[in-house]
């Protein structure tokens, strides 16, 4: 197995990936299929209620393809934004794509959405990836904190939120994932035992790139 990578590295990689003609929406729409898949392999999600909580970057966009792939394998499917509308084109690009497709996506506001967390059989954690650094702010912080308390499976895209890709240090009440689908390589953070004990079963999917 190819050796584990922290964030930088994991963008030099793109970029030569990118520089070889793969584009960003491509790798983000391979990202989307490669998780997609292990999903609906694991965890059956057809006709049931999946709420897909998206952060602002690429993580959050990786999350509206997943959104758009789980509505078409028959999935009830809504995204919660817990940091606002998407600020990368990549991710402009697929919130739009899942507005053509009819699924609901709304702001995460803590009275409306964390009884939709509540009632949720799956959670997709797709808040932040590798360009976590720091600690939670608001909104994000109460949006994780309800994640965590539900009783929905979740399965975390790239890393669960809260975890340092280079480091593997937790942020308090960082997502507590069941499954963990990561990309391309696996991310230095996943190497320790608090980043590995935090992805749950960790599943790295190829997407092209090397
Ligand atoms: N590996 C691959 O080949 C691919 C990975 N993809 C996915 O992209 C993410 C990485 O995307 P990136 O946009 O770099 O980062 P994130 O989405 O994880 O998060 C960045 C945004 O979050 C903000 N941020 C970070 N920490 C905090 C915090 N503590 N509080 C509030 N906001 C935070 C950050 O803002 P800053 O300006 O403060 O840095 C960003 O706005 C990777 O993990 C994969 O899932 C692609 O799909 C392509 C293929
Ligand atoms: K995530």
């Amino acid at each position: 197995m190819k050796a584990p990578v922290s964030a930088q590295e994991m963008k030099e990689i793109e970029k030569t990936a990118a520089s070889r003609g793969i584009s960003y929406l491509t790798m983000m729409e391979n990202a989307g299929i490669a998780a997609a898949e292990e999903i609906i392999k694991e965890y059956k999600p057809e006709g049931k209620i999946v709420i897909i909580a998206v952060g602002k970057g690429n993580n959050g966009g990786d999350g509206y393809v997943v959104a758009r792939l789980l509505q078409a394998a028959g999935a009830m499917v809504m995204i919660i934004m817990a940091e606002g509308l998407p600020v990368t084109d990549s991710a402009k690009i697929n919130f739009d794509r899942c507005l053509q497709c009819g699924i609901e996506v709304v702001q995460y506001e803590p009275q409306t959405s964390d009884p939709f967390f509540q009632g949720a059989d799956f959670i997709v954690d797709a808040v932040y990836g590798a360009g976590f650094h720091g600690s939670f702010r608001e909104p994000a912080a109460s949006a994780i904190r309800a994640i965590n308390a539900s009783d929905a499976k979740k399965i975390a895209l790239d890393l669960p939120s809260g975890l340092n890709a280079d480091t593997g240090e937790c942020a308090p009440d960082a997502v507590q994932a069941d499954t963990t689908v990561t990309f391309a390589r696996l991310k230095k953070g996943q190497t320790t035992a608090e980043g590995l004990q935090l992805c749950g079963k960790l599943v790295l999917k190829d997407i092209g790139l090397e």
